[in-house]
Parts: C-alpha cells; structure tokens; sequence
C-alpha cells in the first residue's frame, strides 16, 4: 500500500510520470487479466494439466524445440488422467474413442494454422498437401497423389535393389579388424542415405545416389536442423514474423543455424522439383517412361509453382525420415533383444536359398519381420506427439467433452501406444503380441503410426516394402553372433529406460545410433 500510494503521489506531480506509470502497468494488468481468463473463465479451464500450459503455449513451444514433447505429453497423462490441457487452447488425449472421433472423414476439425500454418516451401510460400487447410482441396490433391504414386511391382523392384546397395554399404562402413570384428559403424547415418536415395527414385524418377557419393549427403542434416525450426517455430504465436524472417539476411546476420537450413533445405526441395520438370518438358529422360509422383503430380496441372515447391519439400521429408528411423530403431531393438535376432534372422534365411530371390509374395510370408517393424513403430513412431486439428463452427465432442471452436485437439500417439491396458508391458519389446490368435481387437484399432483417417500417410505400401527389404538384405547378410547395440540413455528424467531407442521428435524422429558391429559367420 505504501508503495503504491507513494507512486501515485509521484504521479499527481508530474504528467509525464502517469504517462511513464500507466505504459508499465498497463502490460502487466493485461497479462494478469489474460491469467485469470485462461484460468477461470476459458472453455477448457476445467480440464487439467500443468499451470505452465494453462497460462501459456511457451512451454509446448520449448518442448518441441528440445524434441521431448511426445514425452512430456505422456507424463502429464500420466499424472491428470486420459485429457489435458497442452496450451491454453489446446487439449490432447490418450483414448481409442479419440482417435476415432477426431481424425475420421467427418470429424468437425480442420488443420489449422497451429503448426500447420507454417508453409513448408520457405520464405516464398506454398502449402503442401500435408499443411493444405481446406479438407475439400485436401481430398482434391489427395486423389492426384494417390493416383501418382507408382505401381506396386515397379517400387518393389526399385527398392529392392536400393536395400541391396543400403546392406552393402552397412558393411563397407565397417572393416573387420585381426580378431575378424568390424569397427563400429552408427546405422542412423546410412539408413538416412538410403531413405534419400528411396524418395528420390519414387517421388523424383531418379536417387541421389547417397549411399554411394557423398555430394548430397548434407541434405538429412540440413533438414533435421530445419525440421527443429520448423517444428518449435509452427507452434508459436508469430507465424507470417517468422516467415518474413526466412526471407531476410537476418538468419545469416544473427547466425540462426536452424532458420538458415529451413530456407537452405526448402530451396533444395524448389531445385529436385525444377530438374525433374525440366527432364520432363524435354522428355529425352529415361525416368520419364517410368512413373513416380512428380511425373504425375507436373502432369495433373492441378498445382501452382508454390504448392509444387512445397510438395516436394513435404515428400524428400516425409518420405525418408520415419522409414530412416524406423529401420534403425529395429536394429536397436533387435540388438538389445538377441532372441528376436535370431527368430528374424532364421526366417529370413530360411524364406529363400539366395537373397537374389526375394519377392512380393516372400516378403508377405515372413510374419515375423512384420511383426518386429511395427513392435519397433509401436514403441517409436516417427510422428509421436500430438497431431493438432482445429475445431470447426459447431464445435465437437470427444470422450464426453464439449471442445468449442477454435480450440485444438489431438490424441498422443506415443501415449496410445503405451496403454498398458491394451499392450501389456508397454516398454518391452515383444513382437510375438502382433502374432497371437487371441490378440486384443484394440491393438489394431489403436496402432496408428501412419495416423488414420483422409489424412493419413498415402506411402504406407511403400514404407513397408522399404522398410522390409532393408531389413532383408542386411540380416540374409549379416554375419551371425557379434552385435552389439548402445544404449543411448540420458540424463534426461524421462529418457531412463535402458531398452528404449532414444530420439527426438522435431515433427518427425531423429537420432543417432544404435552403432553395430560384425564379425564373420562360422
Ligand atoms: C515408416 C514410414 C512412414 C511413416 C511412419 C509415415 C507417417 C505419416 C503420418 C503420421 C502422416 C500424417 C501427418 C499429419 O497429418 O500431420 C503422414 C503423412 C504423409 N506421408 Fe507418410 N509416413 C511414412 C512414409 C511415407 C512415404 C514413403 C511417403 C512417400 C511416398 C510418405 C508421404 C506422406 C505424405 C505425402 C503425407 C501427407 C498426406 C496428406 O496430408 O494427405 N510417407 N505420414
């Protein structure tokens, strides 16, 4: 009170200083405001979570950049309960019945600008299929692209012979020392150069060759630095700011390595976009005889020059980071859990006499393989944390509870692939549970790595077949015995489990490891 009386006191005899008084108060009476409003008075005040979030969206923001944000949105269910609040007006849950109530065909929800509304083409502009907001423009380019993508007996046959050449180079990294062990090679790195190498040949006709020059291979380090930007950076408040900043010196200025590589990445994606238009318009190719997505999507004449740029950007990105992630983290869990090793491994081995002769129907046949890589996406999915939709007039209810317009929800992957109600054991990895008769009917309702629903991933045939045959190759020629996996704890009070591939989720999984070894079959 003295205080106070004493600075209106001061105030009284001077003009100016109620001028000076009132600019300093005035922000701190709003946000007090703002405070009590996001506390008490909001739609979603009664839904719990951490104060943190309740006041504000930093703190989602900060996660994002630190890529444990699937993480924290797990404990904080843990703690509140099956909804939360993640950001004044954002919930996320942890339900079947959310999941299919929120990304299905008619679910009343859009994708908004949160995280959505950072365009992925760069300073220019330009909304790629994944970021369009309009759900009827959506399913317009989504029948282009589904009708782009190439025929099953043509991708197979190009993956194929890209996961001979990805087992090849695992190998050659490593060369056997005198006791008949390989040096220790760090998978991530050359499953990254495969994964470029595949969307190249199917979105763009032709790879870039990574696993065997080094020319490109900066490219998944660029865009995991963009990707951290962009993930951070599509939840924050000042979306056309950060947008306008891409385009100015002022990343180079300031050294913003992050927003540097966003712009460096998207103009990497503008170049493969231009070169295989080029290639097409004097259609002396051989690539243009064949199909791939490009070809297909220049053809449809449905898209503009920024939505091409942006597409391309979303293709390089979405179609080699999970399958890079995903093929590394089986190899991790493999090595942690030397039985499923070798179950893989005799499948494997015993489908054909000669890798040479692996195809469609072989790779359908081994269960076991299948039923590892989607253990491995259960555990890790490449898209863990909450994929946020926008809440359309109307409203919409989930699990019970009214969710107005304008507010966002979205159901935590991670979280629902934990449920130690449906998966048993959450943490361990267990591939026999895909492969019970007397399997829990929810299992297969609450997988959902490639998401559900018109939006979800188009490339999933594609991915599997990657994935598969990378896996393939490398266990038909892997020397049995010496492997080893590291285990890439932390510190971190949420990264403790020893078992567990530790990565980062900036809007797709990153990481390093696990480093293997080898060593001459007997
Ligand atoms: C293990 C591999 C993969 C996983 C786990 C995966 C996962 C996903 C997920 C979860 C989404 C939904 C994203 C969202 O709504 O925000 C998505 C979208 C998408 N994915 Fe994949 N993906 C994989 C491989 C691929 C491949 C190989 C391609 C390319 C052929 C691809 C192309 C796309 C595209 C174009 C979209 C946007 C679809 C749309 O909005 O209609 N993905 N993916």
């Amino acid at each position: 009170m003295e205080v106070a009386s004493t600075l209106l006191e001061v105030a009284r005899k001077t003009p100016l200083s109620i001028f000076a008084l009132g600019t300093i108060l005035s922000p701190v009476f709003l946000i007090a405001c703002l405070a009590v409003y996001r506390l008490f008075f909001h739609p979603l005040s009664k839904i719990p979570g951490p104060l943190s979030q309740k006041l504000s969206g930093f703190p989602r923001i900060w996660h994002c950049r630190q890529g444990d944000r699937f993480l924290r949105e797990m404990e904080t269910h843990d703690r509140y309960g099956s909804v939360i609040r993640i950001a004044p007006n954002a919930l996320c849950f942890n339900t079947l019945s959310a999941l299919q109530t929120i990304y299905t065909k008619d679910s009343n929800v859009f994708k908004g600008d949160e995280f959505y509304g950072l365009l992925d083409g760069g300073a220019e502009g330009g909304r790629s299929i994944m970021m369009e907001a309009d759900n009827t423009a959506h399913a317009a380019r989504r029948r282009v692209l589904d009708k782009a993508l190439p025929p099953r007996d043509q991708a197979f046959r190009d993956l194929n012979a890209l996961s001979k050449s990805f087992a090849y180079a695992v190998f050659q990294e490593g060369s056997a020392d005198d006791k008949g062990w390989s040096k220790p090679i760090d998978v991530a790195p050359v499953s990254a150069w495969f994964s470029f190498d595949l969307i190249g040949t199917i979105a763009f006709g032709s790879p870039l060759d990574m696993l065997h020059e080094k020319e490109y291979r900066w490219v998944p380090k660029c865009l995991q630095s963009a990707s951290i930007f962009l993930f951070w950076g599509g939840y924050s408040p000042f979306l056309s700011f950060w947008q306008w900043v891409l385009g100015t010196r002022i990343p180079s200025i300031l050294r913003l390595q992050t927003l540097q590589n966003a712009q460096r990445y998207a103009d990497f994606a503008d170049w493969m976009f231009h070169r295989r238009a080029e290639k097409l318009n004097t259609g002396d190719d051989l690539e243009s005889k064949r199909a791939d997505i490009f070809q297909g999507l220049l053809r449809s004449k449905l898209y503009n020059d920024l939505e091409m740029r942006a597409d391309s950007s979303l293709l390089i990105a979405a179609g080699s980071d999970a399958i890079r992630l995903t093929i590394a983290a089986t190899i991790f869990y493999w090595l942690k859990n030397p039985d499923t090793f070798e179950k893989a491994a005799e499948e494997i081995r015993g489908s054909v006499a000669s890798p040479d002769e692996v195809s469609e129907s072989v790779l359908a046949s081994l269960k076991y393989l299948r039923a590892c890589i989607d253990e491995t996406m259960r555990l890790s999915p490449a898209k863990p944390s909450s994929l946020p939709r926008e809440v359309m007039e109307g409203g919409i209810v989930v699990d019970g509870i009214y969710v107005p317009k304008g507010a966002t929800v979205g159901v935590s992957v991670y979280a629902l692939h934990h449920d130690p109600d449906i998966y048993p054991e959450p943490y361990s990895y267990d591939p026999e549970r895909w492969l019970k008769q007397s399997q829990d009917r929810r299992m297969q309702a609450t997988f959902c790595p490639f998401l559900k629903g018109p939006r979800a991933c188009p490339g999933k045939t594609m991915a599997y077949f990657a994935m598969q045959l990378a896996l393939f190759h490398l266990v038909y020629g892997a020397p049995q015995g010496g492997v080893t996996a590291d285990g890439r704890t932390s510190r971190h009070r949420l990264r403790h489990r020893e078992g567990e591939y530790q990565f980062n989720d900036w809007i797709l999984g990153y990481a390093d490891g696990p480093e293997v070894q080898f060593k001459a079959r007997e």
